[in-house]
């Protein structure tokens, strides 16, 4: 039996719906065996972030090489990566193990407005870890950051994402979550635009959509499937996560992780 093998390079959401914990989950529910190298622990739930504890540089270099060396990784995605010396590690690791299949989530913000990458390091993302990539997964906040430019159509988006693959990475994903009507991701290989849409959930419950997007395409590039299928699959399993939601916490909960699987299997 062939075993798919990814890799999460990514911060610890002790409330489980977002970061390495959204990751393995995902991982596990598309037939993927999941691994991590935690960049972060964070002290979190459904109403924010309460701390954040970034872990030594050797221990998130040491994560990776031990993993990479021996299990060895089909695809590898990374999450919140903290700060500019922690990006330039993790795409020195990366590069040293030549991990194929490098899926960025650039993570910037949490939805309840805590910084998980500190201010003035997307340079560091831009120089080191986007010539990298095969994919990135800006949400619209990132976007504008990555560009400098404000998006509030989906021509703008397109432009984003024009302007974005200019900065080396092979495929870009811009999502369009935060954008209001259907839910709508515009995906750009350098040549066309394909675009991915499911009708917009009304819900407060998208507590770490994005990393779980970002996951779901990882699983797919892991088991060799090409861009464009990987994102139309990461879809569909987002939107389930979202539509069949769990209720959980005071404030912004977990989407459901399993709900892709179940409806594969038609148990719901
Ligand atoms: N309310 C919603 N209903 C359906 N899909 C959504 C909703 N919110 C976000 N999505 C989808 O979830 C994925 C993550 O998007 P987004 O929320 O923009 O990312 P992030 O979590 O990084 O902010 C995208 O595919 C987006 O279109
Ligand atoms: C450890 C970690 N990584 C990523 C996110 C982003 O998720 P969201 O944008 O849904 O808050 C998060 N909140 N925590």
């Amino acid at each position: 039996m062939t075993v798919s093998r990814a890799l999460t390079i990514a911060g610890s959401d002790s409330g489980g719906g977002a970061g390495i914990q959204a990751d393995l989950k995902t991982f596990t529910v598309l037939g993927v065996y999941g691994m991590s190298a935690l960049t972060a622990i964070t002290a979190q739930n459904t109403l924010g972030v309460h701390g954040i504890y970034n872990l030594p540089l050797e221990a998130i270099e040491q994560q990776i090489d031990a993993v990479a060396t021996d299990i060895g990784v089909d695809a590898v995605k990374t999450g919140m990566l903290s700060q500019a010396p922690i990006i330039e590690r993790v795409a020195e690791r990366i590069k040293a193990n030549n991990i194929p299949n490098l899926v960025v989530d650039p993570v910037m913000v949490a939805k309840g407005g805590a910084r998980l990458l500190e201010q003035d390091s997307q340079q560091a993302l831009i120089r080191h870890l986007l010539p990298l990539a095969t994919v990135i997964t800006p949400n619209l906040p990132e976007a504008e950051v990555l560009t400098g430019r404000t998006i509030t159509t989906v021509e703008e988006m397109k432009e984003a994402a024009r302007h974005i693959h200019s900065f080396g990475t092979r495929y870009v994903v811009v999502k369009g979550g935060h954008l209001d009507g259907d839910a709508l991701d515009i995906l750009f290989d350098g040549e066309t635009f394909a675009e991915f849409v499911a009708p917009r959930h009304e819900t407060k419950h998208t507590h770490g959509t994005g990393c779980t997007f970002s996951a779901a395409i990882t699983s797919e590039l892991a088991k060799g499937a090409s861009v464009h299928d990987a994102v139309t699959t990461a879809k569909h399993f987002i939107t389930c996560a979202i539509q069949d939601t769990l209720g959980l916490g005071q404030g912004h909960g977990p989407t459901n992780h399993w709900a892709y699987g179940k409806r594969q299997h038609q148990l719901i």
